[in-house]
């Protein structure tokens, strides 16, 4: 499991730590750790001209040092003081002593670095990058310098994941101790790069703010069937779906559904002749939900329209979840009062809608929302997205580490929701049931498309593959 830590979390540890240590040691930690990633990216360090942005806290002290390593190694290293009257002083003086420089025209040096440090803001940031930070940014990213981010992006917040202005844009970013959410979460994630974590020897709580899945965890929580599982002690997994004008996401939901484990699939509506054609193995009726026989999830709304069904499964006393046009109207104290799991599975404008805000807000603050959502509605919550999140009212925050922008194709959320409902009628809690299809349908995205447009009938057949993968790494 990657887990991440909000700042207070991490200082706290770090304040900690730091009470056993001598002074500095830990920020020494930190810039041995970063000096030693740069060599690693520069290749050759003697010689190589290196560009320390250096903001006003200790991340700028990080960078310092660190730069004070790399000038003693035979780099030429030329430090910008954003703010010179409050350079770490103490790191600006192991610089000069190791031959660094502070330099006269920052422009200058930008244009030709081989890389750049960006020390402006650490966990300490507020409010996106200044107004006087904004044309150093800019440049660095203009050069050919490769951009190492100390410890986070400058001008995203660590905590959340937002970007609150302008923000550096990274190749890589070197941080300490701990992953921050912002490194996890976009919008912030996209201005990382590859992230690289140094351990300085922080004693973190077990239960994280935010975790993202890996291949072993997943294959822990995938459903196997034992010597007595016959297909009803396996999950029946109900898919309301697909309308005459949307057929199509009959077909789709059934496709993941049939993917993720359940041992048989009922499908309800009126896409049932177009289901059988492709999948015979469905038990199909038109009826309504409460007449098709048991079982122990539902999946409910893709391709709905304003089709019937959404309450009575709600009414249901098995785990529901909840998509698309099932999302329209969804009555918060329907869901608050279920006895059961309810899973929705909102994209950013179904998000957006459900809480009264622009989508653009939701986009903007997806931790935020998805958090507020859950609490509102006493559900688990997986917002759909670049990365997508699985949020409960509190508890760590799943994030999804497989996802592709391939994925972002019509229909692909329908697959989604039946592989989930799958995993929940297989007997996964909700959180695990959304992280780990998740999980599968980012990897079958990868799989589908290799590069090139996929389709979400082709991204449903990639399925069985990335779970043997996934499986294969169990332990
Ligand atoms: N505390 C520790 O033991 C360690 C801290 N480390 C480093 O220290 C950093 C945190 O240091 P700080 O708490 O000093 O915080 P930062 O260095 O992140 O930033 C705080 C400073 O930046 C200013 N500032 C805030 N927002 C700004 C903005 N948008 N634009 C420009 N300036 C802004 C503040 O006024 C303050 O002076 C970490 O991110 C990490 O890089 C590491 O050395 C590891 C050890
Ligand atoms: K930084």
């Amino acid at each position: 499991m990657r887990t991440a830590y909000d700042v207070d979390t991490v200082r706290a540890a770090e304040g900690e730590l730091m009470a056993l240590l001598p002074p500095g040691a830990l920020m020494q930690r930190a810039a041995a750790g970063l000096a030693a990633a740069c060599a690693d990216m520069l290749g050759r360090v003697y010689g190589a001209r290196v560009v320390l942005l250096v903001g006003s806290g200790d991340n700028g002290g990080d960078a310092l040092y660190a730069g004070a390593r790399l000038a003693r190694r035979g780099a030429g290293v030329g430090a910008v003081l954003l703010n010179p009257d409050r350079a770490h002083p103490e790191g600006l003086a192991a610089l000069l002593r190791a031959g660094g420089r502070v330099a006269d025209d920052p422009f200058e040096v930008l244009a030709v670095a081989d890389l750049v440090l960006d020390g402006i803001t650490g966990i300490g940031g507020r409010g996106g990058l200044r107004p006087d930070a904004i044309p150093l940014a800019r440049a660095a990213r203009g050069s050919n310098a490769v951009v190492v981010a100390v410890d986070l992006p400058s001008g995203v917040d660590a905590g959340t994941g937002e970007v609150p202005g302008e923000a550096l844009r990274a190749d890589a970013t070197v941080t300490f101790g701990a992953y921050k959410p912002g490194l996890l979460i976009d919008p912030a994630r996209e201005y990382a790069g590859a992230v690289r974590l140094i351990p300085i020897g922080l004693d973190l709580p077990s239960v994280p703010s935010v975790e993202a899945l890996q291949h072993a965890d997943v294959a822990d929580l995938l459903p196997t069937p034992g010597a007595e599982s016959d297909k009803y002690r396996r999950g029946v997994v109900g898919i309301v779906a697909g309308s005459a004008r949307y057929p199509g996401a009959a077909v789709l939901a059934v496709a993941g559904a049939l993917r993720g484990g359940a041992g048989a699939v009922r499908y309800v509506g009126p896409g049932g002749d177009a289901v059988i054609a492709r999948f015979p193995e469905t038990l199909v009726s038109d009826g309504s939900p409460a007449k098709a026989g048991r079982v122990q999830a539902w999946v409910v709304g893709p391709g709905l329209g304003d089709g019937p069904g959404v309450d009575e499964v709600l009414g249901s006393d098995v785990p529901v979840l909840v998509d698309a046009d099932g999302l329209r109207c969804l009555d918060p104290d329907a869901v608050r009062g279920r006895p059961a799991a309810t899973l929705l599975t909102p994209h950013a404008g179904e998000a957006a809608a459900l809480l009264g805000v622009p989508r653009e807000k939701v986009e903007a603050e997806r931790l935020a929302s998805a958090r507020e959502l859950a609490s509102r509605y006493g559900a688990t919550v997986l917002l759909k997205g670049s990365t997508t999140l699985v949020a409960d009212a509190d508890g760590p925050v799943r994030v999804n580490p497989t996802g592709t922008s391939w994925l972002a194709t019509a229909g692909s959320g329908d697959v989604l929701s039946g592989l989930a409902g799958s995993l929940l009628a297989a007997g996964l809690g909700a959180r695990d049931a959304g992280s780990v299809a998740a999980y599968l349908h980012g990897l079958a995205g990868r799989h589908a498309s290799q590069g090139a447009p996929a389709t979400a009938y082709g991204v449903a057949g990639a399925v069985p593959g990335v779970w043997r993968d996934v499986a294969a790494s169990g332990g």
